[in-house]
């Protein structure tokens, strides 16, 4: 049976499980054995052994020494630098006083550990080359999940990793193998030569992933003098024909690309020592396992194989598929374990009420409210969503698998160097993508597996940075409960923010610049000014308030209801006395004392969740005609509500073939919007060919 290694396991080189406060220990052990050798050389500087042919004056001349030795050093610590030694050969401080002898004991040392990290790059058997390239990207500490599976890895053993998500797997993988490959166990078996045979072949399920990836290997594998190449779909067969024909030590690629090689016979996997599958649980399932399954099995000999598989997130299917590929004493590193909490634990994980409608005015908004000026991801279900919300959000770019690779790799190269900061995508970009500066993930509605809500809301909040994860739900059509509960998330509710609060806080951004404009421009704005003034009857205060509005481009104030994020709209809260258990009973009440086209407008309604009443939108504009009805209606309750109340749980609408399940939102037969959103061809999420590349 394989052995377990959870967090408070870890693998040490003698094979020995250590803990990690055992390896603590062992590093503070080591650390006294330092001290007390140095101590005691500084001792035998400081205080030779008596010597009998010693005479009088040579004994001067020795405690001289003595003096300078001890007394002499340029630290900064006030006790080295004091430090000397007495006739008793007991180290004195500089007025001459007999200091305490400096014991060091294991609390003394342990109060150092403090300051000696466990996880010290220095701790690790890692060369000096590649120590130095993770020094120049200022890595001189191992994330826990390194830490946890360097040994393993390094000493030849199979391993399913998982750590969530922006916890540094790829380095997890990507240094034992440089490691093996060059100064251990690997090494001997490697290829060299021109037209060599790959040592590594690292799979992964999209080419955004694949190239990032390739990119470490390239980086780190160069200080070890290890070539790469990467072989992915959508792009010319040509270059990645020479980089084989030349001989390469890493290959990283997409399954189907790979397999065409293997076909072509231009990529030889006979003598493989490692097989990493990145994103495994995504790799393993439906669509990739039939590719993935041939091409590990071009492997000549098995046992002289060492599988990885890491992701954050590892369903318990995996484990049963994963025994096909992985030996019987394979280790697992499993960081999140039977914890509750699967996603990320830096991220603020917020859901927010939204009809599909009101998307693309609401979007902008909380971009301006959370993504704090760094780069936002949205998430949608299909390409088509992807490529309309692009279209329609300023400076926002779409990435999905319609998409030409030539201009793919463009559109994520911009986003990555900040040209634009809004990206709009489909799950290609949800899993393993790791780009600076994403403060925020807006996911259009909760997304079918909690997989795909754990691998989106991971693109920010990574290597221990902060991040938020909205997630919009349409309240009528889809709920979040199941991703709460199988994520362990507890989500925080917020009503859409108010277009007021947006504009107050621009209002306030413009006035402060304003006193960084120039006089230069006064003369020429004056008479403007001047005649404003003359010609409008509104104080200066109220002129100048709708110039600063003017300037941040508010021609009017909306509201925005709280049920379904419309602007213009209000969100009304019906009781009428009994339990309202259905739509049309709803819709009965208000015709006892609304005309029929009012009873029609309604958006979005739904029943609280108590059974007693029912939430919908009514237009402003009609505010007044519905609550002025109310008053003919003998127990009927009707108010605009500040706090949206908990509501009764919808089972997401089985999603047609095209996106949705074509109803939408609004009014009694879903009349309201909808939107046929084509999902494209095959695959999960429509488009894509074979495995490689679906979304
Ligand atoms: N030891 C380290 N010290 C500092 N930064 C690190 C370290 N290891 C990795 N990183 C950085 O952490 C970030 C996340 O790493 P990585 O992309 O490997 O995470 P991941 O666990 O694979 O995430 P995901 O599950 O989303 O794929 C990267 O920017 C990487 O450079």
């Amino acid at each position: 049976m394989p052995s377990l290694l959870l967090a408070e396991e870890i693998q040490s080189a003698d094979n020995k499980i250590m803990k990690p406060a055992d390896m603590e220990l062992a590093a503070v052990e080591k650390k006294i054995k330092k001290e007390k050798k140095s101590s005691k050389k500084s001792k035998l500087a400081s205080d030779p052994e008596p010597d009998d042919s010693v005479t009088p004056k040579k004994k001067k001349e020795k405690k001289r020494k003595a003096l300078e030795i001890g007394g002499g050093g340029g630290g900064d610590n006030e006790e080295e630098k004091s430090d000397t030694s007495s006739e008793m050969g007991e180290p004195m401080n500089k007025s001459g006083k007999k200091k305490k002898k400096i014991k060091l004991d294991e609390e003394k040392v342990a109060e150092e550990k403090v300051i000696e990290d466990p996880n010290a790059v220095s701790n690790f058997r890692i060369s000096k080359p590649l120590k130095d390239a993770l020094k120049a990207k200022g890595i001189e500490s191992l994330f826990p999940i390194q830490a946890m599976t360097f040994n393993l890895v390094l000493d030849g053993s199979d391993l399913v990793g998982r750590a969530r998500t922006g916890q540094g797997k790829t380095l997890a993988f990507v240094l034992p193998i440089l490691e093996s490959l060059t100064n251990g166990p690997a090494k001997a078996a490697r290829k060299t030569g021109y037209g060599k045979a790959p040592s590594v072949l690292v799979l992964l399920p999209t080419r955004e992933l694949a190239t990032q990836v390739f990119a470490d290997f390239e980086s780190y594998g160069a200080s070890l003098g290890l070539t790469s190449c990467c072989l992915y779909g959508g792009s010319p067969y040509q270059p990645q024909q020479n980089a084989l024909k030349r001989g390469v030590d890493i290959v990283v690629g997409t399954p189907g690309r790979i397999k065409d090689h293997l076909e072509r016979g231009t990529l030889n996997l006979g003598s493989l020592k490692f097989r990493v599958l990145d994103e495994a649980d995504e790799m393993l399932r439906m669509g990739f396992v039939e590719d993935v399954e041939l091409i590990l099995g071009k492997v000549q000999d098995v046992t002289q194989v060492q599988t990885l598989l890491f992701s954050a997130t590892l369903p318990s299917w995996v484990k049963q598929i994963s025994t096909k590929f992985l030996k019987a004493d394979k280790k697992t590193a499993d960081l999140v374990g039977n914890e509750k909490m699967k996603a990320s634990t830096n991220v603020r994980h917020i859901v927010l009420p939204c009809s599909a409608s009101a998307r693309t005015q609401l979007i902008p908004d909380i971009i301006s409210c959370y993504s704090s000026g760094g780069r936002t991801i949205i998430f949608t279900e299909t390409k088509d969503c992807a490529s309309t919300l692009a279209g329609v959000l300023p400076g926002a770019r779409a990435l999905h698998g319609d998409i030409q690779q030539a201009t793919r790799e463009v559109t994520l190269s911009g986003f990555r160097s900040g040209k634009f900061t809004t990206l709009v995508a489909t799950n290609v970009a949800a899993r393993g993508l790791d780009i600076d500066d994403v403060m925020l993930i807006i996911q259009c509605e909760p997304p079918r597996d909690v997989e795909a809500y754990i691998h989106r809301s991971g693109r920010t909040g990574r290597a221990g940075k902060s991040g938020i994860a909205v997630m919009l739900y349409d309240p009528r059509k889809s709920n979040f409960s199941r991703i709460e509960r199988e994520s362990g998330v507890k989500f925080e509710h917020i009503s859409a923010p108010q277009p007021s609060d947006i504009a107050k806080a621009a209002g306030a951004d413009a006035a402060e610049k304003i006193n960084e404009i120039s006089d230069s421009v006064i003369p020429v704005f004056k008479a403007a000014a001047e005649e404003l003034l003359k010609t409008c009857d509104l104080s200066p205060t109220d002129l100048l308030a709708k110039a600063l509005a003017r300037a941040v481009g508010y021609t009017e104030m909306k509201t925005r209801s709280i049920l379904t994020s419309m602007e213009n709209h209000v969100t009304l809260h019906l009781e009428c006395g009994r339990a309202m258990y259905s739509p049309s009973f709803v819709y009965g009440v208000l015709r006892r004392f609304l005309p029929e086209d009012k009873v029609e407008s309604i958006k979005g309604l739904a029943l609280t969740a108590d059974g007693k009443g029912a939430v919908f939108d009514v237009a402003s504009a009609d505010l007044d005609i519905f609550l002025a009805g109310k008053n003919n209606a003998a127990g009927v309750e009707l108010q605009v509500v500040k706090t949206l109340p908990s509501l009764q749980e919808r089972e997401p609408q089985q999603r047609g073939r095209f996106g949705n399940g074509g109803g939408g939102y609004g009014g009694r037969r879903g009349g309201g919007f909808s939107q046929n959103r084509r999902g494209g061809g095959g695959g999960r999420f429509g488009g894509g060919g074979r495995g490689g590349n679906r979304w």
